[in-house]
């Protein structure tokens, strides 16, 4: 049995001692006019200690809000008798990742009734949280793209924004410090001009090559944050689009089944460069740049330039707190400890869903949340799959795990300055995509120290790993290996970029594949789909529509795939979709089935 890394109880019982925002040095300086952002380094401190006093305030409110809607009633006002066949729901969303919860909140907004049935005791699935000891640890990563005050593709900002709510935010002044064979280091500076004078003078003969890929990634990028983004299996919206940007929506069609690494491959001829841009879709796809969709790869590699990369005060896991309450707000429900286990069909439409109590709950549509290999293999009969699945896996596979360790260390182990994400490669380029291959590290404190003790520090440490390595072991050998590669982990971030770092720990709390499979519900604890072979871009991704009538998917086994600003941008897809198809959205029945054979027919061709 995996270790738990999430706590078993609810969260927001625990008592914490009060955040200390000032005993690190957060080595950054931007200031936006409307957004609230921190500014250590010229703000005053007396201001900055009020509002991380209010923001913490805000955290215990919402905290002991949800917790009144998880605890007293314990089910939002549901009825616990079964009698559920009669309140028929606009959508009932499995499932409250990102995906789960931008989908659910974004159609609360536009008038739907809206269940959300969430396994765990909190939302937010990868994207949640966890307390020991003082430290307040994100599941997932801490890297938040669309995060920022500006532009279309600020998707969490606007997530939020839908339901009232705004998260202030700490701007990172580096998105990632790549530490790379042959001593080759470079750091992705939030100013784009930084980053790019610091890659040239790394590779000042690939100075044209670098400047071209990197230019075609904001032509893309550029597109993209000049649309509206809505859901591009509805006709109306689609076609309209094309009418009023029809160069930026041309633009998007061409790249549509392109990969990052053949396009840097017409630019750029030296092979360690070409590695280094494998390193930077690796770090968000977890495959090299010849298999990452060229419109995935532009959206971050200028994301984290044009908006920035943003940490929310507090943690990852306020997001989906916010949304759970911006949810509830919005006269909708969200119910924890909702074990779905079937999804049920009238007639081939799906019209309810059966927990693993025994309750059922029906709605106008179901939206899943769940990976499409769980929706269709455990929610739905495994016989029952349609075409248009067997299609998607044979696409894509399921991405490894990982092996993820927190650690909370003295906070004297790291050096002044330290960046707060690093991503390590040591000596070999061929060991880039290999299990437990190459190391990713956020040092989310170096941001927020209200995350840990005082005179501590956070690292969350992961690297990929598959569910085979650690299945079928004795529990006394699978803590042993657990200790073991953790340990080999620990030991070579200590002898590339801290020396003392084993002897400065505090805390430490190891997750293996079988812990993300157990707590996020994710079949092999997958890290999202990944594509077999080489892909031809997102053309294969399938939508949010299925075979199935009245279901529909949501979340990283859709288009535009892994992250949590893709994972949103599928939620408000989804919502769109299904908002057109229960009458809140205007729709074309004619369009519609024309649009959705065609795109049907494009991803076979993947
Ligand atoms: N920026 C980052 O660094 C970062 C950090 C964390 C996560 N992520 C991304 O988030 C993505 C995942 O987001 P997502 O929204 O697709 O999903 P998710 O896995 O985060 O959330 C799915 C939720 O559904 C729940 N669930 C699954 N099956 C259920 C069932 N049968 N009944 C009830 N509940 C069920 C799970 O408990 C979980 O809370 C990942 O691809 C990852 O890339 C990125
Ligand atoms: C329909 C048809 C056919 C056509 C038409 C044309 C058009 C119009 C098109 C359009 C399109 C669109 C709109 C698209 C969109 C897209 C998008 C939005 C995308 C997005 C994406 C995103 C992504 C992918 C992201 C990701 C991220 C991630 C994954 C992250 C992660 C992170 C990490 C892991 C971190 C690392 C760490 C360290 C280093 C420590």
């Amino acid at each position: 049995m995996a270790l738990p890394i999430f706590s078993s109880q609810s969260p927001f019982t625990k008592s914490q001692n009060f955040p200390s925002f000032f005993h690190k040095n957060p080595n950054f300086s931007f200031i936006s006019p409307n957004f609230k952002s921190f500014q250590p380094r010229n703000g005053k401190l007396g201001d900055l200690k009020k509002r991380v006093v209010e923001n913490y305030s805000l955290r215990l409110d919402s905290a002991l809000s949800l917790e009144k809607e998880v605890g007293s009633s314990g089910n939002g006002g549901i009825d616990n008798n079964n009698n559920n066949r009669e309140k028929i729901y606009d959508a009932i969303v499995i499932g409250s990742g990102i995906g789960g919860l931008v989908a659910g909140t974004q159609l609360a907004v536009k008038g739907a009734k809206v269940l959300v049935l969430e396994k765990y005791i909190i939302p937010g699935g990868s994207s949640g949280f966890y307390e020991r000891d003082g430290y307040t640890f994100d599941v997932g990563s801490s890297v938040m793209f669309g995060f920022s005050d500006k532009g279309n593709l600020n998707l969490i900002t606007q997530a939020l924004a839908a339901v009232g709510c705004e998260m202030e935010v700490i701007p990172d002044p580096s998105t990632v410090h790549f530490h790379l064979p042959n001593n080759l280091s470079v750091r992705v500076h939030r100013e784009y001009i930084d980053f790019i004078t610091e890659l040239i003078s790394k590779f000042p003969h690939e100075k044209d090559g670098i400047n071209k890929f990197y230019s075609e990634c904001w032509k893309i990028f550029n597109a993209l944050n000049s649309l509206e983004l809505k859901s591009l299996e509805e006709p109306l919206y689609l076609f309209g689009q094309f009418f009023q940007k029809p160069v930026e929506c041309l633009t998007l069609a061409y790249y549509l089944p392109q990969n990052a690494g053949d396009i840097a491959r017409k630019f750029i001829k030296d092979p360690e460069l070409l590695s280094f841009i494998d390193a930077e879709c690796f770090i968000v796809s977890t495959v090299n740049a010849l298999q990452t969709p060229m419109i995935n790869a532009s959206m971050v590699l200028c994301d984290r330039h044009f908006g920035g990369i943003n940490y929310p005060v507090g943690g990852v896991g306020g997001i989906a707190k916010s949304l759970a309450k911006g949810l509830h707000d919005q006269g909708s429900n969200i119910m924890y400890k909702a074990n779905v286990t079937n999804i049920i069909l009238q007639d081939g439409k799906a019209v309810g869903v059966k927990l693993s109590d025994g309750r059922e709950f029906f709605a106008k549509t179901i939206i899943s949340n769940a990976t499409r290999w769980d929706t269709f293999g455990k929610l739905l009969k495994k016989q029952d799959l349609p075409e248009e699945e067997e299609n998607f896996q044979r696409v894509y596979v399921k991405a490894p795990s990982f092996l993820s360790i927190h650690l909370g260390v003295k906070a004297d182990v790291l050096p002044p300055d330290t960046d707060c994400h690093h991503f390590i490669l040591e000596n070999d380029w061929d060991e880039l995509e290999k299990p437990y291959g190459s190391i990713f590290l956020s040092i989310p404190t170096v941001l927020d120290s209200s995350l840990a003790p005082e005179g501590r520090h956070i690292l969350h440490i992961f690297t990929t790993s598959s569910i085979e390595d650690w299945q079928g072991l004795p529990q006394k050998e699978y803590e042993a290996k657990k200790e073991l590669v953790a340990d080999g982990i620990i030991s070579r971030l200590e002898k590339k970029l801290f020396p003392g770092l084993k002897s400065s720990i505090v805390f430490k709390e190891i997750g293996t594949p079988k812990t993300h499979r157990r707590y996020l519900a994710r079949d092999s604890g997958t890290y999202g789909p990944m594509p077999r072979r080489v892909p031809k871009g997102l053309l294969g991704m399938p939508f949010n529509t299925t075979a199935i009538d009245g279901l529909y998917c949501v979340g990283d086994s859709c288009f535009p795939g892994q992250g949590v600003i893709a994972v949103a941008f599928s939620g408000v897809m989804c919502a769109h979709r299904v908002a057109a198809d229960i009458g809140l959205e205007k729709k074309s029945p004619i369009l519609d089935s024309a649009l959705l054979r065609t795109l049907g027919w494009l991803r076979t061709l993947a």
